[in-house]
């Protein structure tokens, strides 16, 4: 028998034991199997996967240990693994980390289900029993007849039509006599959205501009392949141009995977889809159970040339032979995990592009700065959908400056404008947007008398006044206390409510249009599975309708009915610190404009602002992308952000805040250690300081930046992650964690 070297990794959480570990083996094992593993002085056994198999002794490796025993193959091959070792290289996560993308705990943990089913053998002999049952026997003629009537039925569903009746004995006494047969077969776990099911979709030819971005698409793929930024105005019908190369891609034999943003925020998006893909699609939602996510995983490996759709997860789905990836709206923060690995889906997407040759489409209107840079400076294919898909212009803007209106006497979150624009359209029973960035009813509370504003216990925040139920909550943790009137501080003064969420506004719209039908869309009012298309899809079909809600209503949403967009308040998260808080804001206002005028009336957006000069206005202003890049590409230059530098964030966080800060102080103590160690000096280290939010959910929190403009990122990167595994023990001190995050796009 051959002896065989493997490289394995732990499945173990710790950091200390993030390496590849070399057994020898004789058994059968190929890549990517779980193997059980001696390890450490007392060979305690361990689950492990291969990551890499030998022939040759690895010569720096004497007295190896051997595997014990062999576990479950999986997905992980050749390619997944050079994957999963890029992302953790990149995204300086730990081994397991990555390999858990592309094979999830949940995938591992779930299992295939079967069920029994009575299978008919022998009919002839069954319709003689038939005849032969007493007229009495009810139970009997009716389970015979249900058999004689299916050529399979499930146990299971027969127990139910049954209930309460013991059928057992007479499915036996035909089993015994042959007449029918046990069969355990495997079911698939339903995971459909009836409302996603239920849409009616019409195919549309490709207009000439469509189509001639179809055939440039298409020649860039086969010839250079590069990854194709394809940017459109909202309703220039980019959606249509994807499911034409999908089609394209089915032809040749080869797999799509579509990301959107978030699947529950695009059952339009999605129905489009199903409705033209049918069984070729499976859909990737995240309130998926282990069991259905386990069923669609294993249906994904089964359909030829499927079509993949879910958020950014969904990228690592098993599709075999891969063909193509889209990825709409491709500069949402979504697409950004908040959680280890931190990747970003259009970044790994770019990768496979590069180490497979998968074709791949980022999509949008307001592409990010960075991504438009790549694409300006050839690193991805540009090309421009300039019109809307029925030839109609794009909304028409108008600024609305706030102060203005306040010194007329207006008391209300809704500017005089707005108003009137808003009862117009009532009249008309045409639809209303209203977008406010914000839910609950006021930001916070704050007493009149002494100041005091109610904050979470457990984290560093102020709570926010939720009037429906009368709560004080906390938006990051769910903590949540009853409100008071009065305040629980100095017990004199009043509790006063102060800015303002999607829940007052709605409030107000009530008062002023008692006609209104009234729609309201946020995290609150959308806990509830379906709810997001139970409220869009009753939004749809109800003439004169408002619809109010966060940005959750950006995304995708294509109601011809809708003439006016309001944007209540446009200078919400221009003051956070935030160097992408223009860029949020063009994009965010753009597409939730462009929700307007989509169908045979004209749009109008209304943006109500207190800094009507702010620059990036002007922009909007005449839905100049270009402008507004050029001017933000000159900032960034200036100020050495994006694209021109990395920014590497450590966090590092604990119960206790002296650790905390203790030991990010070690941490960068280390790092400039070490590059002084490599006669590196000149790195821009920032920090540690608290963050913004300093406690969540009762942790602290510290960071350190690191802006590398002058050195390779790749040589902080080797140093930090030298520091958090191999000296982790030195810098950190007890119950604190450290986590990194390559530009990040949470900065709080
Ligand atoms: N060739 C066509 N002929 C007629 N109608 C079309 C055509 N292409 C697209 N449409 C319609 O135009 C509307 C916008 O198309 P689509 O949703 O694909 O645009 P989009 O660019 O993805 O929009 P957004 O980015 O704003 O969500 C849809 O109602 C779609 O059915
Ligand atoms: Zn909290």
């Amino acid at each position: 028998m051959v002896e065989k070297y493997c490289k394995v990794i732990l499945i173990q959480k710790s950091r200390y034991i993030d390496k590849k570990f070399t057994y020898k083996t004789y058994l059968d094992v190929c890549l990517g199997q779980i193997v059980h593993v001696p390890f450490g002085r007392g060979n305690k056994q361990l689950e492990a996967i291969i990551v890499e198999i030998q022939e040759k002794l690895p010569c720096d490796e004497d007295k190896l240990k051997e595997i014990v025993s062999l576990g479950e193959k999986t997905n992980l091959d050749y390619d997944k693994i050079a994957l999963a070792f890029w992302i953790r290289d990149y995204y300086m996560c730990s081994y397991l980390d990555a390999l858990s993308l592309l094979y999830p705990s949940q995938i591992r943990k779930g299992s295939a289900k079967f069920e029994d089913f009575v299978v008919l053998k022998d009919k002839l002999a069954l319709q003689l029993e038939y005849l032969d049952l007493k007229t009495n026997a009810h139970v009997k003629k009716y389970l015979y007849k249900l058999i004689l009537d299916n050529v399979e039925l499930s146990r299971d569903k027969l127990n139910e039509e049954f209930k309460g009746k013991n059928i057992s004995a007479y499915i036996n006494n035909l089993k015994e006599k042959e007449i029918i047969e046990i069969k355990s077969s495997r079911i698939f776990r339903d995971s459909s959205n009836d409302n996603i099911n239920n849409t009616t979709y019409i195919r549309h030819a490709l207009n000439k501009e469509q189509n001639n971005i179809f055939e440039e698409i298409s020649d860039e793929l086969s010839t250079k392949n590069r990854p194709v930024l394809l940017k459109g105005i909202t309703g220039s019908g980019k959606t249509e141009i994807y499911m034409e190369l999908i089609d394209k891609m089915i032809e040749e034999g080869k797999g799509s995977i579509v990301l959107v943003p978030e699947i529950s925020l695009t059952p339009q998006t999605i129905a489009r889809f199903t409705a033209r893909f049918k069984a070729k699609v499976a859909v990737l939602h995240s309130h998926l159970s282990v069991g259905q996510r386990y069923d669609e995983w294993s249906k994904i490996e089964n359909i030829d040339a499927p079509v993949v759709i879910g958020a950014r997860s969904a990228l690592f789905a098993p599709v075999r032979n891969l063909g193509l990836i889209v990825i709409d709206e491709c500069h949402e923060d979504a697409y950004r995990s908040e959680l280890n690995p931190k990747y970003d889906s259009v970044e790994v997407a770019c990768k496979l592009n590069e180490l497979q040759a998968v074709s791949v489409i980022l999509g949008s209107a307001t592409p990010k700065v960075e991504q438009y840079y790549k694409a300006k400076n050839k690193e991805y294919k540009l090309v421009e959908l300039s019109k809307r898909a029925n030839n109609k212009p794009l909304p028409s803007i108008e600024i609305i400056d706030m102060k203005e209106d306040a010194k007329l006497g207006n008391l209300s979150f809704l500017s005089f404008s707005l108003q009137t624009k808003i009862s117009s359209a009532m009249k008309k029973k045409e639809q209303v947007i209203l977008f406010l960035n914000r839910r609950g009813y006021a930001n916070f509370l704050s007493c009149d008398s002494c100041g005091h504003v109610p904050k979470c216990k457990n984290c560093d925040i102020s709570l926010t006044y939720h009037k429906k139920n009368q709560t004080l909550r906390c938006h990051y943790c769910n903590f949540e206390i009853p409100f008071h009137k009065s305040c629980e501080s100095c017990n004199e003064g009043t509790m006063k409510d102060i800015g303002i969420g999607t829940e007052r506004i709605e409030a107000e719209v009530r008062e002023l249009f008692p006609e209104a039908k009234v729609f309201r869309m946020d995290k609150d009012t959308v806990s509830r599975k379906n709810s997001h298309s139970e409220i869009l899809s009753a939004f749809k079909h109800t003439k004169g309708a408002i619809l109010i809600g966060t940005q959750m209503i950006g995304k995708g949403l294509d109601f011809p009915m809708v003439s006016l967009v309001g944007v209540i308040n446009a200078d919400q998260g221009l003051n956070a610190p935030d160097f992408r808080s223009y860029e949020r804001m063009f994009s965010l206002i753009e597409q939730v404009g462009g929700r307007a005028g989509r169908g045979d009336i004209d749009g109008k957006v209304l943006i109500q602002t207190f800094s009507p000069d702010n620059y990036v206005l002007k922009y909007i202003l005449n839905h100049d992308f270009e402008g507004f890049y050029s001017e933000e590409i000159k900032l960034r230059e200036t100020f050495n952000y994006l694209p021109y530098s990395n920014i590497i964030r450590v966090l590092v966080s604990s119960v206790n805040e002296q650790n905390a800060a203790n030991s990010s102080m070690q941490i960068k103590d280390a790092i400039i250690f070490y590059l002084k160690k490599k006669s590196v000096h000149n790195v821009n280290i920032m920090g540690p300081f608290p963050c913004l939010v300093s406690k969540i959910e009762n942790k602290y929190r510290w960071q350190i930046l690191i802006k590398d403009s002058e050195v390779e990122i790749h040589l902080i990167k080797s140093i930090i992650n030298y520091i958090l595994t191999e000296k982790r023990s030195v810098v950190l001190l007890d119950n604190v964690n450290a986590s990194v995050d390559i530009n990040p796009i949470n900065m709080v």
